[in-house]
Order: C-alpha cells, then sequence, then structure tokens
C-alpha cells in the first residue's frame, strides 16, 4: 500500500485507473451539458440545395453586365418562389425570378439582387448594378457536407449541437452517462439531520455537501446516510452500494483512530488500497481503493477536508465517468485582498474567495482555515495552493489560485 504520497502522485495514480465508462441513449434535448459517446457523421449536405440568403431576383449575372444607375437593365420577372418551394421555370436571358431568403436558387440563375438594390413591378425589376456570378448565393454544403464527421465522441454538448442533430434528423444521441456516486457517512457520532443531537452527537453535513459538489459537476449523487463505527455494517454498506453505484466515497473513520475502520473495510471486502494519505492539509488521511473497475474514496470526516480532497481527487475522476477529458482547474492570477501568515510545513489549500473586477482577479481568504470548519467553505469558490515552506503572504501579493466555479463580476 502507497501511504503519505505527494498531490501529484496521487493525481497520476487516479488518472492511470481504468474504470468503466458507461453510454446511454438519450433524446437531443435532455443531452445538454453530457458529453457525446459517438461520432456524428453527416447522411446530408447542408444546406441540402443552393439557396438565397436574400429576398431579392434570381438572374443571369451575364445579362446585368452593364448596369448602371444611369442605364438600368431590365428584366421580365417570370416566377416567383419563396422558401420551402422550388420553381418549375428556367432562367433564360432577359429574366429573373424574385425570390425569397432560405429558396433554392432557379436553375439557369448565377447572382442574387437584394430587393433594395431594385426597382419592380410585378412583371419586371430594374438592375442598378452588376455583381459577379456566384454573388448572394449559399453554396449547398457549405456549412455541413455528406460525410462529414460533424461532432466527435468526447464533444462537450452545448445549444448549437443539439440543433446539429436536429438538423440532421437525430432525436436521440449516445452520450456517457452521468454517474451514481453513493455517499456513505461513517461515525458513532453522527446524526441524521432531522434529529436533535444529544451529547456528544452531531448532525450529518458531510453528505449533503458532497451531493452538491457531485451534483454541481453533473454527477448523480445518492445519498446513502450514516454508518455506525462497526466494520460489519461498513462493509455490508459498500458492498450493496458497488452493486449499482459507479463510485463510492465515504467520509470519516480514514485516520488512524481506534474507530477508524474505513480502510480496513475497503480491503475486507476485496478492494485494492491505491493509497493511503496525502502529503497536503485538509484532507491528509484520504484512502483511495479500487473494487473492480469501480474506485471507492475514503476522505476525512472533517468537513473541509472531505470538501477539498473532494475537488482536488474526486472531481476528476467523476469527470471521467461523465467522457469529459478536461479534468484540471483553471488557474488565474490574482491579487491578494488580506494577509495569510501562516507558514506550513505542509503543501495547503486555502478556501478562497475570488472575483473579477476591471479586467483583474481579486482573491480574499476566510479567518478561519481549520479542517474542521464548515462555515468558512460559504461562497469558496476557489483555491489557493501553498507549496510547503512558502508564505507568509501579504495584502496586495499576486498569487495563483485555482477555479471550482465561475467567479462573479463585481
Ligand atoms: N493521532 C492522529 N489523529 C489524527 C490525525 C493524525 O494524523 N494522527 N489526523 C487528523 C486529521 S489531519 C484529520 S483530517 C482527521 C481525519 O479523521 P477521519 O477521517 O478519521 O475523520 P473522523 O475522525 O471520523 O472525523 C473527523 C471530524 O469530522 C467530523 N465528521 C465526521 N463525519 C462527519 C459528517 N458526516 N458531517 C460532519 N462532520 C463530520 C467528526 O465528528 C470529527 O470531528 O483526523 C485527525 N486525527
Ligand atoms: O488533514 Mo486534516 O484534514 O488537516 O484535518
Amino acid at each position: 500500500m502507497l501511504v503519505n504520497i505527494s498531490i501529484e502522485e496521487a493525481k497520476e495514480i487516479l488518472l492511470n485507473q481504468d474504470i468503466k465508462i458507461n453510454t446511454i441513449d438519450i433524446p437531443i434535448v435532455e443531452s445538454l451539458g453530457y458529453v457525446l459517446g459517438e461520432d456524428i457523421i453527416s447522411d446530408i449536405n447542408m444546406p441540402p440545395f443552393d439557396r438565397s440568403p436574400l429576398d431579392g431576383y434570381a438572374l443571369k449575372s451575364d445579362n446585368i453586365k452593364d448596369a448602371s444607375k444611369e442605364n438600368p437593365i431590365v428584366l421580365e420577372v417570370i416566377d416567383y418562389v419563396p422558401a420551402g418551394y422550388v420553381s418549375s421555370r428556367k432562367i433564360e436571358n432577359g429574366q429573373a425570378i424574385r425570390i425569397m431568403t432560405g429558396a433554392k436558387i432557379p436553375e439557369g440563375a448565377d447572382v442574387i439582387i437584394k430587393y433594395e438594390d431594385t426597382e419592380f413591378t410585378d412583371k419586371d425589376v430594374k438592375i442598378f448594378n452588376y455583381l459577379k456570378p456566384n454573388s448572394n448565393i449559399v453554396k449547398m454544403g457549405e456549412d455541413i457536407e455528406e460525410g462529414d464527421i460533424v461532432l466527435k465522441k468526447g464533444h462537450l454538448i452545448g445549444p448549437a449541437d443539439i440543433g446539429i442533430f436536429a438538423t440532421l434528423g437525430r432525436g436521440i444521441v449516445k452520450v456517457y452517462s452521468k454517474p451514481k456516486v453513493a455517499i456513505l457517512a461513517t461515525g458513532d457520532e453522527l446524526i441524521d439531520i432531522d434529529e436533535i443531537p444529544r451529547e456528544g452527537k452531531i448532525r450529518n453535513s458531510n453528505s449533503y455537501t458532497i451531493a452538491a459538489q457531485i451534483k454541481r459537476i453533473g454527477g448523480q449523487p445518492v445519498i446513502l446516510g450514516i454508518c455506525r463505527d462497526k466494520i460489519e455494517d461498513i462493509k455490508n454498506k459498500l458492498k450493496d452500494s458497488l452493486e449499482w453505484a459507479d463510485m463510492v466515497i465515504t467520509t470519516g473513520g480514514v485516520s488512524v483512530g481506534d474507530a477508524d475502520l474505513v480502510k480496513e473495510a475497503f480491503q475486507e471486502i476485496g478492494g485494492e488500497i491505491l493509497f493511503w494519505k496525502v502529503n497536503m492539509k485538509p484532507g491528509t488521511p484520504i484512502a483511495v481503493a479500487k473494487y473492480g473497475n469501480k474506485l471507492i474514496f475514503g476522505l476525512s470526516g472533517n468537513p473541509a477536508a472531505a470538501s477539498i480532497t473532494f475537488e482536488k481527487f474526486v472531481r476528476p475522476t467523476i469527470l471521467r465517468l461523465m467522457g469529459k477529458s478536461k479534468l484540471n482547474l483553471v488557474k488565474v492570477e490574482s491579487t491578494l485582498e488580506n494577509e495569510f501568515t501562516k507558514v506550513s510545513n505542509q503543501n495547503r489549500y486555502v478556501r478562497a474567495i475570488t472575483y473579477y473586477k476591471d479586467g483583474q482577479f481579486f482573491t480574499k481568504l476566510p479567518n478561519k482555515h481549520s479542517s474542521g470548519v464548515l462555515t468558512s467553505l460559504s461562497g469558496t469558490n476557489s483555491l489557493f495552493y501553498i507549496r510547503a515552506g512558502n508564505g507568509p503572504f501579504e495584502n496586495g501579493d499576486k498569487i495563483e489560485v485555482e477555479i471550482l466555479d465561475y467567479p462573479e463580476v463585481e
């Protein structure tokens, strides 16, 4: 078992795990935010015919070579073609067809002149200027050509992509499913949120914070409730949930105390511990196990430790399960707005609130940093990483922060 590893090693180990990634077929209106699980290949040209981008007149460019303000060319209007219809007439010399935006270019025409540049009656149209052949004609396949791979497997689906599926007549698409992540809180001190704490007891908040973190990145959290510090109970809950969950997260019981049974439970159900303890604060005692092709994360019980190790280690794994390939948090340069005097001998992630103003990022750090403090995580949208031995930091220092959620603009 690897113990006391670096943050980089832990990330690398997790990235190298072969995990089962599932796909599902879903209606396109529901596919926003999912990652595409198939290449989308077009069986049509788009547009499927040469079409007019303007309301105007279709005609032969050759016929208007000598057109000018002083000497307009008059052409006979032989038909009218709105979008969705096709003219049965072929344009000959001296003729034009009135055409609407989106309509198929009539046979014989090689240019469209917009209304505003003409004078017209029902029978004829005056043209005052010359345009080269193919002017104002949208060619068949300008947008999509038959056989094109329009969207690649692994692409994050946005609103326009749903329009592309529709264009191609795809009502259902294959996407990577949103993983079901089971959350188990362990600890004899824990009670449910609707209970009144007796002496020594506290309400289980971790399951709810983590459920929200899973939701924010698009996973499906399933709160399993609380498990006492009894190894058989923990093992049973783990085994049951691993039947259906894509991943299991536990909190509590991963340190060195007498009731810290989670690691043993991972092993006794047949899990292989990938590592235990990472050189970072908060969250040192994290344990991760592999169970078949699923991962089990044993996070610390301390609320801030659980939350921050979730962002650093669990989040990228959930994103991978969702088919995503961009797993790292965005880093930005920011200006510190208060001081941070602690010099730690361990790598530290400090919870931070970063905002954007006048083209720059600014970061405020809360007063309370301890691993057991939940309230100062409120509003946290970024993390300030301090490598062991670095600091102190002063108001106005340029720092780098990792963004967890879009900062607000002030
Ligand atoms: N002798 C040592 N003691 C400790 C060490 C150590 O190295 N040597 N490490 C400390 C560090 S660092 C951490 S972090 C904690 C982690 O302990 P556990 O992961 O085993 O977590 P617990 O002891 O079960 O709980 C810690 C803390 O969090 C509260 N908690 C637990 N679950 C929840 C929940 N679902 N919702 C809200 N709060 C929860 C729990 O009551 C404790 O106060 O160990 C140190 N000890
Ligand atoms: O690693 Mo612990 O999370 O500092 O309290």
